[in-house]
């Protein structure tokens, strides 16, 4: 096929989505994954999900592992404060050129930073890049096989503290078995599982919200 999935997606939205307007962009995404291509976005149901626990959080810096298309990143914006900033990392330069596009449809460009490249070479600069302490909120969606080491090497540069929240996608489908495994028997977070399913599907799947406990 000449067009990209994310291409299709985006062109979805520019059809579909009423410029300026987060939740019509949000709507047009989802219209789309359900009737004409299934797309690997959070989803309606996580994402409601997704929008409680970043709603009770308020967090003030926020970082996303794994843009893609740019739908979660919308999601969590879309409930932000004017002055908070929201970084996500995307590695494949094709998905975040579609996001970039996503994102200044709904008119959220000047609140969100998307980052190219992989996060484990981005993550040990972000301290300098943005002048920050630690992150409030993050939302881990990228490879399930980096999820344990990019929230090891957040600890280690010190980019988590005592309340942060780290909301994982796809804990059970496709999984991330050795992440489950450390934030619910290390003492250093306080874990609960919400249960959900794949976007789109019937298929279990579900969310797992961890609190860092601090140092
Ligand atoms: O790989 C994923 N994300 C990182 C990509 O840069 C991802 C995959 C799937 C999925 C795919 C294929 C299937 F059969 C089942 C699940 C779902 C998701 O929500 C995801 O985030
Ligand atoms: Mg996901």
């Amino acid at each position: 096929t000449r067009t990209t999935r994310p291409q299709r997606l985006l062109q979805a939205v520019s059809i579909n989505a009423v410029r300026g307007d987060p939740d019509s962009v949000i709507k047009a995404i989802d219209h789309f994954c359900k009737h004409t291509e299934w797309a690997m976005n959070v989803g309606d149901e996580k994402g409601a999900i997704l929008d409680l626990v970043v709603m009770e959080t308020c967090p003030s810096t926020v970082l996303e592992l794994g843009t893609y298309c740019g739908y979660s990143t919308v999601r969590i914006t879309r409930l932000l404060p004017p002055a908070t900033k929201l970084i996500t990392v995307e590695m494949n330069p094709e998905y975040a050129h579609v996001a970039r596009q996503v994102i200044q449809h709904a008119g959220l460009q000047d609140k969100v930073c998307v980052l190219e490249g992989e996060s484990a070479d981005l993550i040990p600069k972000m301290a300098n890049m943005f002048g920050i302490q630690a992150f409030d909120f993050v939302f881990l969606d990228h490879w399930k096989d980096h999820y344990l080491p990019d929230i090891r090497l957040l600890e280690d540069c010190g980019l988590l503290a005592q309340g942060s929240v780290v909301l994982a996608d796809n804990v059970v489908c496709p999984g991330a078995p050795d992440y489950l495994n450390y934030v619910r028997y290390n003492l250093k977070y306080s874990s609960r599982f919400y249960q959900a399913h794949l976007e789109y599907t019937r298929v279990l799947d579900g969310l797992e919200r961890s609190e860092y406990q601090g140092d």
